[in-house]
């Protein structure tokens, strides 16, 4: 018997509970379809058995007018008497095995999962779709299990490789952060979403047509173009050394005729450095870390950096984050002494969790405690031994678990995008010998990637379709021409005769930032690809 194929694109759950007041059930629900809804689930936990077979029966009555499928949650019951699509099952329920024989043969059968165990068993009990989360908080139900955020989500997605199961993410979606949760849950084998599922953006709103639509438009821009990273080499034709350094040029002439707002919030010991080193590249440096101020700035900067050397600012640090994915800015998020204290560890996961990092950079130790490997240890925010013993294969293999570009800083830079990999071997020892030289680049790579995002938006049509990319422009370009824009300076600077050593070397730094040329980064970079 052949399976009925659903669209799981947008699948509303159904919640009459969260009904705002004087909205009617159905009236609410075929707003959501004419908004865009594709499927939709009952779910009814409270109403006595006759209620909940009557809303169902004209559940099904309505969605039949756009053929839209209907799924019942938990009863089987009711799913036989009103001749449901299918049944969602939750893991306290009845089995997926014992369901499918008192089913029709063609009823779809789905099943919530909150670990990938549960995906291996849903898969091996016949499952026909996952519901996985929660990926974010949600008000809607007492969830037991811990948030998985996106990348959890990934994590469920690649158990079910080589399989047709398919899989919706649910909790705390709504029009703001569903571009985050598809973007962000591809696994790094490039599993993605089938949907997702809905509750209380579209349930509880007194607009649902303009709230499902909101979801649909942000959803179908998604699925619409191929699946694509923050860079835009793969798609187009390989990268090439020479085509690098052009861009990279093109990128601090964007800097300097657009002159963007790079918000940063960043460490103590380093802010009046970096926001200088910002000012001298011809961008506009705001230092600002109040939560309460984050909707309002993402809407006009350029870039966010996110350094938490002193990580004093956690509330910050996410509204600013949840807020420039929002605009669809880019984050650069610089995770220093990361591996220093568990405090520091947790804090970054939950970033990386509440928003989608456009660019991951750290060095050695750092990055390995990002990745939870042993290869490398760190002393507080500096980095012990020789560093990773093939910094390639793991630039590349981190960038496709976080889905975003991966800077590791080092004698040797390396940049990849979780397909090619840059290696770039500019710079000075004297960088080693002042404080926050690595909190620059993270400045210097923010600041570029807001020269060319603000080019990128610069440059299209006013009606252009949405391509449903959470950042525009190309960010692997972009942090490679950070990183040549510190270690370039930083050689022109350590071979003046006025800089005597660590002292002199700053400011001098700075100055050569300020006098930096397209033609110097083209002419001095050092760049292999790999
Ligand atoms: C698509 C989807 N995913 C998960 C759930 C949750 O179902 P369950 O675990 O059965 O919990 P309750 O719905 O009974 O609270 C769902 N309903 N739909
Ligand atoms: C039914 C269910 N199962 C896990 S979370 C959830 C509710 C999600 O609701 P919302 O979309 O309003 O966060």
């Amino acid at each position: 018997m052949t399976k009925k194929e659903f669209d799981y694109s947008l699948y509303l759950v159904t919640g009459r509970d969260l009904l705002p007041p004087a909205k009617d059930y159905l009236e609410s629900l075929e707003e959501a379809l004419k908004g865009g809804v594709t499927l939709v689930q009952v779910r009814e936990k409270t109403a006595d058995t006759g209620e909940i077979l009557d809303v169902a029966r004209k559940t099904k009555e309505l969605c039949d007018k756009y053929d839209v499928p209907v799924i019942i949650d938990d009863r089987i019951d009711i799913a036989l008497a009103m001749g449901a699509d299918g049944v969602h099952l939750g893991q306290t329920d009845m089995p997926v095995p014992i369901a499918r024989a008192l089913l029709p043969p063609d009823t779809v059968i789905g099943k919530t999962c909150n670990t990938p165990e549960h995906v291996r068993v849903a898969i091996s009990e016949g499952a026909d779709y996952v519901g996985v989360g929660p990926v974010r908080g949600t008000q809607t139900k007492k969830v037991k299990h811990p948030v998985v955020g996106p990348r959890g989500i990934g994590e469920m997605l690649q158990v079910l490789d080589g399989t047709d199961v398919k899989a919706v993410a649910i909790a705390g979606i709504n029009s703001t952060n569903v571009l985050h949760c598809l973007w962000g849950s591809v696994s790094p084998t490039g599993h993605q979403l089938d949907g997702v599922a809905v509750v209380s953006d579209i349930m509880a709103s007194q607009d649902p047509y303009a709230s499902s639509k909101r979801l649909s438009d942000a959803i179908k821009a998604f699925y619409r173009s191929p699946l694509r990273t923050f860079s835009q080499g793969l798609s187009t034709a390989p990268y090439k050394v020479e085509g690098i350094k052009t861009a990279v040029g093109s990128i601090l002439r964007s800097v300097k005729q657009f002159s963007p707002l790079v918000h940063q919030i960043t460490n103590n010991v380093v802010t009046n450095q970096s926001a200088n080193a910002t000012l001298a590249l011809g961008a506009s440096p705001i230092m600002a870390t109040a939560p309460e101020e984050m909707a309002d700035l993402s809407k006009v900067t350029g870039a966010l950096l996110v350094n938490f050397g002193t990580i004093q600012n956690l509330d910050g640090m996410l509204e600013a984050g949840r807020n420039t994915n929002i605009n669809r800015k880019p984050i650069v998020f610089d995770p220093v002494g990361v591996g220093a204290t568990a405090y520091r560890r947790e804090s970054a996961q939950g970033l990386l969790s509440a928003w989608q990092a456009t660019v991951l950079k750290g060095n050695a130790g750092e990055l390995a405690a990002i990745a939870n490997s042993s290869e490398v240890q760190a002393k507080g925010v500096d980095s012990l031994g020789q560093g990773f013993a093939d910094p390639a294969s793991f630039v590349r293999k981190l960038a496709r678990q976080h889905r975003c570009i991966v800077v590791l800083t080092g004698v040797t830079d390396w940049v990849s995008d979780g397909h090619a990999v840059a290696r770039l071997s500019n710079g000075h020892a004297l960088l080693g010998e002042i404080t926050g030289s690595g909190c620059m680049v993270g400045t210097a790579v923010a600041t570029f990637c807001a020269g060319a995002s603000t080019a990128a938006a610069a440059g299209r049509a006013a009606d252009a379709e949405d391509d449903g990319m959470l950042v525009r422009g190309d960010m692997f370009v972009a942090a490679i021409g950070g990183v040549l824009a510190i270690t370039i300076a930083a050689e022109i600077a350590a071979a003046r005769e006025d800089v005597k050593g660590s002292g002199t070397f700053l400011p001098a730094l700075i100055d050569e930032l300020g006098k930096l040329t397209a033609e110097d980064l083209a002419s001095r970079a050092n760049i292999a690809l790999v």
